[in-house]
């Protein structure tokens, strides 16, 4: 059974149930699936697949996915198949693939980074649509991790035409500078809808949360300071918001 709500939330929850169109936004890694040390192996807790694809089949309903993840790689992984709004790379993929103009940037950027990523036992180095991320979860020495994040950091992170996305055991350095409130304020406007929802776990979600307030109903989940509104302890946490939504449209 999934967790009772705070009252704040669910009174939230209930008001913004009456809003049409309405845009229900989430972040994946850390929300709709538990942080794995494999990426691949990251897939959506149980029923919330479901929950989504009830919410997204609502009159005036729109379910987006806002990832920091490349989009073939959110829906390959998640293997979720619902009506939902597809955007990836913490926004720079909003509408489809990333065109071939900064691939060359791409590339060399994951070239700087990939001897300094492979000096560090346990570290790797993703390859994404819109840059290259760095990750440490699995490099068992953590002083050697902390010490390559800050690395990335200082050196090839410092080029003033990259953003730095950092995140839980992750850096990412990108070749564009969208980030994840520009989108959903786009795709806000662009559907007109009159109230949003953006639940997040991570440091690129604080955009998110920044861009739709103080109207829209924004949740963080698990601990750390946040520009959100609301929190939720966990995933299962998570499963409430959705449940409580479903229960609330009767999708
Ligand atoms: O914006 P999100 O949907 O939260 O995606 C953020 C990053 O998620 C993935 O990395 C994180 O989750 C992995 C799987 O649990 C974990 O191994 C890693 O330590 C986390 O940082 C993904 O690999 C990145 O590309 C996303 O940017």
């Amino acid at each position: 059974m999934s967790p009772s709500l705070d009252p704040a939330l669910a009174q939230a929850l209930d008001q913004l149930a009456l809003a049409r169109p309405l845009l229900l936004a989430s972040d994946y890694d850390g929300v709709l699936a538990r942080l794995r040390d494999d990426p691949a192996a990251a897939v959506p807790e149980p029923g919330v697949g479901d929950l989504l694809a009830r919410l997204a089949a609502v009159d005036g309903v729109t379910v987006a996915l806002v990832s920091g993840r490349g989009v073939a790689d959110l829906q390959a992984t998640s293997g979720l198949t619902g009506p939902f709004r597809w955007v990836g790379s913490h926004g720079a993929e909003f509408d489809g693939p990333l065109t071939g103009d900064l691939a060359v940037r791409r590339d060399e950027l994951a070239a700087a980074l990939a001897p300094m990523v492979e000096a560090v036992p346990g570290a790797r180095l993703e390859h994404k649509p819109a840059g290259a991320a760095v990750h440490v979860r699995t490099a068992a020495d953590r002083s050697a991790a902390a010490r390559l994040l800050a690395d990335v950091a200082a050196g090839p992170g410092a080029d003033p035409a990259l953003t730095a996305k950092p995140g839980k055991d992750v850096l990412e350095l990108a070749v564009t500078d969208a980030d994840k409130g520009s989108a959903l304020v786009r795709l806000r406007d662009e559907l007109g809808a009159r109230a949003a929802l953006y639940l997040g776990d991570d440091v690129t979600d604080e955009d998110g949360f920044r861009a739709l307030s103080p109207d829209g109903v924004t949740i963080k989940v698990g601990d750390g300071d946040t520009a959100a509104a609301h929190r939720v302890p966990d995933l299962d946490g998570v499963r409430a918001v959705l449940e409580r939504l479903v229960g609330a449209l009767r999708a």
